[in-house]
């Protein structure tokens, strides 16, 4: 508590330097915390009011003396006194409720709520905005709107994902030392930075070639579908597969003259014979591969060899067959049909739904969205960036072709689907920059290799 009520303070400091700093305690550690802060904001000579709730919490009773021994009054915490509080404070610290909460919020509290949004003064949440479930995305009834949340050590859905992240606004993140097995159920993600994921990259050496720098084989397209994996294969080319080959039931359109193209009516045969000849450094496939998908799937897992399987090929019928190489890309409504719930489900909290899809089908897995998550065995990945026009056809098919090259450069799964999401939202923001919603996933593939540089240039940078 004391950590995360200094961490608060500093926040305070950091983003409202002056003027007078109202702080609202509940009864819980979430009070405390707010109580906490309040006693190193006086110390920083800031002028404070604080307004609390009779203390429920242990920590929290011994921090309200805390803050009357160095003479800061305390007062009875009710909406008329916010409302009086409010006039001529320059930013509000909401430490009403934190994670205890659990809806639907009791009337008083409700008009607490109402008091702080009517206030018009910016506000700083304590660890998740007054009225938000920490475990969902979606809103549960009346909600504090925050400017900034300082979450206490991790992320929580309801600070990343729907409508609930619009209620937090800018999340800060204060990593507390905390006592192992003090951390929260619900502080469950971390959110690398570009730096740390350029540190994951792969590294050529001078004398490499197109052998040396993953064959890549793309399975999919049918007849009405083929772009999907020809765009797939360009995604690969564009994070720079050594070779890539595509197989498919379809006519290729010729969209970059590299892609060497295998068309077959039997694409299984096609592919047993040339994985009887040799195999490739990883393969990618479903993307618009129709009905065929399952058994293909099964015939490529079989191989045990990285691979990507997206769209067609994430099924249930494949659960548990996934190994250490590979990695799902399902979008929600995908995820829905794998884990056999419904897309509220999912989106309501995607961090749960990466975890249960990676533990019942293994290895790693993307559940794409903005921001997707990645989820592996040791933990859960929460992606940055992207663009609001990457909401069009073929993005996903792109990003599994991305994902494939970099398993075919050697990367393991998870750190290819981590690469492979950060990679594809850079150059979504590059390409949304000039395009706007009108934003194609080929224009995507064309800023790949900027956006690798950009990745890449963030370690000199410190970003
Ligand atoms: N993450 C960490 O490791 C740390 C978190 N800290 C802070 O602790 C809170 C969680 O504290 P807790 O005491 O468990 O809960 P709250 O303070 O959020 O709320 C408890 C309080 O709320 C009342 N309540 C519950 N539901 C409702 C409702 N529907 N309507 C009205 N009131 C409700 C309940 O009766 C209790 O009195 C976490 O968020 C952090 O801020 C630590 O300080 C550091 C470590």
């Amino acid at each position: 508590m004391e950590e995360a009520g200094r961490a608060v303070a500093d926040a305070v400091q950091d983003s409202f330097p002056v003027g007078r700093v109202l702080l609202l305690a509940g009864g819980g550690a979430n009070g405390g915390d707010a109580l906490v802060a309040a006693r190193h904001l006086a110390a920083l000579g800031r002028e404070v009011r604080v307004l609390a709730a009779p203390a429920r919490h242990p920590l929290t009773r011994a921090n309200r003396k805390r803050l009357g021994a160095v003479g800061v009054r305390v007062t009875a915490l009710n909406a008329a006194a916010v409302v009086r509080e409010s006039s001529g404070a320059a930013v509000l610290v909401d430490g009403l409720l934190g994670t205890g909460f659990t809806p639907p919020l009791r009337p008083e509290l409700a008009e607490l709520v109402a008091a702080v949004n009517a206030s018009g003064l910016p506000v700083v949440a304590i660890d998740v905005p007054t009225g938000l479930d920490a475990t969902r995305a979606d809103l549960v009834g009346v909600t504090v709107q925050a400017a900034q949340t300082v979450t206490l050590s991790g992320l929580k859905t309801a600070l990343l994902f729907g409508p609930a992240a619009h209620q937090a606004g800018e999340v800060r993140l204060a990593a507390l030392r905390l006592p192992v097995g003090w951390a929260q159920a619900e502080a469950l993600a971390t959110r690398p930075t570009r730096t740390d994921v350029a540190r994951l990259l792969p590294v050529r050496s001078a004398d490499a070639h197109k052998g040396t720098a993953g064959r890549v084989w793309v399975v999919g397209g049918h007849p009405g579908t083929a772009g999907a994996a020809a765009l797939a294969g360009m995604g690969a080319l564009r994070v720079g597969a050594g070779l890539v080959t595509v197989y498919s039931a379809a006519d290729m359109p010729l969209v970059m003259p590299e892609l060497m193209m295998q068309r077959h009516e039997d694409v299984a045969a096609a592919l047993a014979e040339a994985a009887a000849h040799s195999l490739p450094d990883a393969v990618c496939l479903g993307m618009g591969l129709g009905p065929h998908a399952p058994a293909l799937a099964r015939l490529i897992l079989g191989w045990g060899i990285p691979c990507v399987l997206d769209a067609d090929a994430l099924q249930p019928e494949l659960a548990g067959l996934g190994h250490a190489g590979c990695v799902w890309t399902p979008h929600p409504g995908e995820a829905a049909r794998m884990l056999n719930c419904t897309v509220a489900e999912i989106t309501r909290d995607p961090l749960a739904a990466a975890r249960a899809l990676q533990e019942r089908y293994g290895g790693a897995v993307i559940l794409k969205g903005g921001p997707s998550v990645v989820a592996q065995s040791g933990g859960l990945w929460v992606s940055r960036g992207g663009h609001p026009g990457m909401g069009s056809a073929g993005m996903g098919d792109t990003l599994a072709g991305i994902v494939a090259a970099l398993l075919g450069q050697g990367l393991s799964a998870p750190d290819a689907a981590l690469c492979g999401v950060t990679l594809h939202a850079r150059a979504g923001e590059r390409a949304g920059a000039r395009h706007g919603y009108g934003l194609s996933a080929s224009d995507v593939s064309g800023e790949l290799g900027a956006a690798w540089l950009d990745v890449v240039a963030s370690v000199k940078e410190g970003a």
